[in-house]
């Protein structure tokens, strides 16, 4: 078995419309582009779904992997050079589904493992059953932030429920749509010295992605931004993270908690 490590990562924020999905899918290309190869698993239900941002149609969804009608490879889609899990809605939505199912959803990626260098988990808005299984079991949570005060009180709600019910202490912040490089500074310094002071868990700033048009554009367009309009200030930023993702360590033991890939890191990666 080629067991190398895998990071794995969600992005989450608490409120709807924050950038959680366009953030999720450009993030996975721009990993791409560095020679990662890259699952986006889209856990958002939301108004912008990951298949309409890039323009691919789902027959097949995660509700057929947990009915047994097919595996977790049946219902890849190859799409923009990753490889993306499609949301599933309706009355089979992942919100309606318990954490068992969650569990045996968590418990399949381990059959791609040795087809992937990283998983993005694109999650729901709110602090639902679903949201939690799956940040729960990732290595690294991203919590998207914008300058909006319900953006800052559900991102704290989140983090104070992850920290508190599931002892995840460890969060990269994110600020989303800011207008400079000073505001998404500011952005996190009000919102650290708030959870710092209520919450014992340790924030990392790890930069903004500036509010551009161009995003807007690339979702009417179908297109992702980072291919529609490469050269745009929100593809920079991207990109950017990206480079950051890449150079963050990559767990290699496991936590005790259900995790994605857990029998790696229970039997040692190289
Ligand atoms: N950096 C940005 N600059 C300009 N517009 C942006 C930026 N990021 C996101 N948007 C816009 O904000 C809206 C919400 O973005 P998106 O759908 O990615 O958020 P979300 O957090 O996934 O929302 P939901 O949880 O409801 O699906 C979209 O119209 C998107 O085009």
């Amino acid at each position: 078995m080629n067991n190398h490590s895998i990071q794995v990562l969600a992005v989450t924020g608490g409120k709807g419309g924050v950038g959680k999905t366009s953030i999720s899918v450009n993030l996975a290309l721009a990993l791409a582009q560095t020679g990662k190869r890259v699952v986006l698993m889209d856990a958002d239900l939301g108004l912008a779904n990951v298949d309409i941002l890039l323009d691919v149609k789902a027959d097949r969804t995660i509700a057929d992997v947990i009915t047994g009608k097919c595996s977790l490879r049946d219902i890849l889609i190859e799409t923009h050079g990753i490889h993306l899990i499609p949301a599933s809605s309706g009355v089979q939505s992942l919100v309606a589904m318990g954490p068992a199912e969650h569990a045996g959803i968590i418990h399949a990626f381990s059959d791609l493992a040795d087809e992937m260098d990283v998983l993005v988990v694109d999650t729901a808005a709110g602090i639902s059953d679903a949201v939690v299984s799956f940040v729960r079991a990732v290595q690294e949570v991203l919590v998207v932030l914008c300058d909006e005060p319900s953006s800052m009180t559900d991102a704290y709600a989140l983090i104070k429920l992850l920290h508190r019910d599931n002892q995840i202490n460890d969060f990269r912040v994110l600020a989303n749509m800011t207008r400079s490089a000073d505001e998404g500074h500011k952005l996190y310094r009000r919102f650290s010295t708030v959870a710092s002071r209520f919450l014992d868990v340790n924030l990392r700033y790890i930069g903004d992605i500036p509010f551009d048009e161009v995003v807007r554009k690339a979702v009417q367009r179908q297109r992702p931004v980072i291919e529609a309009y490469p050269g745009s200030r929100a593809s920079q930023a991207y990109r950017e993270l990206a480079k950051q993702v890449n150079q963050w360590p990559v767990r290699t033991v496991a936590n005790g908690q259900l995790e994605f890939f857990v029998e790696r890191l229970v039997h040692g990666v190289a």
